[in-house]
């Protein structure tokens, strides 16, 4: 079977497909290497040949995941790499190599899928934004702290603000001004969220009226869905360039 990994800077994410590279079978998110190498343990079921992975971990980082990977399963691992041009797609970067494998590898997925133009926001650490153009010319993107950057920031560099995940969540019932401090904070946050996506759909508009798709992405996507009802929710799209990027040989 072959194993993909998605590993982001909090969270890694893998699934496992029939040898024939399309049927998944398991998959799941994990904090650390060690919580992977527990869920891939029973290596019977798996039966693991090859493994494609993309990073945005430091080389070190991925190196180290890499040799645990060989030693514990005995794959080949091919791991994505920055590219100038794939699938149609330029990217836009003035040093490609810069833009982030998990960016580019999302957006080769969305181009791929909407056959045209498109526009990529995934909800991670970071939230993200690209547009491709129909001729599948890469315009850039933007960048800015995902919603637990931010409430983070704010839990750590003020010293009243403090409440606990459970709280949180219950917060984000309603939308309402905050009556309570956590209310406050993780609505606002929502709000900016919320605000960042009005902001991409408005300058894809203006770029390309209504011929282009969105595509929502990462692990807090579901925040924000009910903003842009006709956006498609792909938490896999990152694997669907994977797929690309790194083809069976
Ligand atoms: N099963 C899950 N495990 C961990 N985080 C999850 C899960 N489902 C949703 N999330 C949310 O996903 C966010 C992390 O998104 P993710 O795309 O994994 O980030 P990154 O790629 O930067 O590691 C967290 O803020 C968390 O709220
Ligand atoms: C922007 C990112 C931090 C997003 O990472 P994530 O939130 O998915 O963990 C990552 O794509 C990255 O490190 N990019 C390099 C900088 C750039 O894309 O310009
Ligand atoms: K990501």
């Amino acid at each position: 079977m072959i194993l993909e990994l998605d590993c982001g800077n909090s969270f890694i994410k893998w699934r496992v497909l029939r040898s024939d590279g399309v049927t998944p079978v398991e998959g799941g998110v994990v904090s650390s290497d060690d919580d992977l190498l527990a869920s891939l343990s029973d290596a019977e079921k798996f039966q693991l040949e090859k493994c494609r992975l993309v990073s945005v971990r430091t080389p070190d980082e991925t190196d180290s995941l890499v040799a645990s990977l060989v030693g514990a399963f005995g794959v080949s691992v091919a791991r994505a790499v920055p590219a100038r041009d794939m699938a149609g797609v330029k990217n836009g970067y003035e040093e490609y190599e810069r833009l982030g494998l998990d960016r580019w590898l999302a957006l080769l997925g969305g181009f791929h899928l909407a056959s045209g133009a498109c526009l990529v926001l995934d909800f991670g650490t970071a939230v993200t934004a690209d547009f491709v153009a129909a001729d599948g010319e890469h315009l850039g993107g933007f960048i800015c702290p995902g919603m637990p950057l931010m409430r983070n920031q704010l839990r750590t560099h003020t010293r009243r603000i403090r409440y606990d995940d459970t709280a949180a969540e219950r917060a984000h019932e309603s939308l309402a001004p905050g009556r309570a401090t956590v209310e406050a904070v993780e609505r606002g946050c929502m709000l900016m969220l919320r605000g960042f996506v009005l902001t991409q759909l408005e300058l894809a508009k203006q770029y390309w009226g209504k011929d282009f798709e969105v595509f929502l992405t990462g692990g807090d996507a579901g925040l924000v869905s009910g903003v842009v009802p006709d956006a498609k929710v792909a938490p896999d799209l990152v694997f669907v360039g994977l797929a690309m990027a790194c083809p069976l040989s």
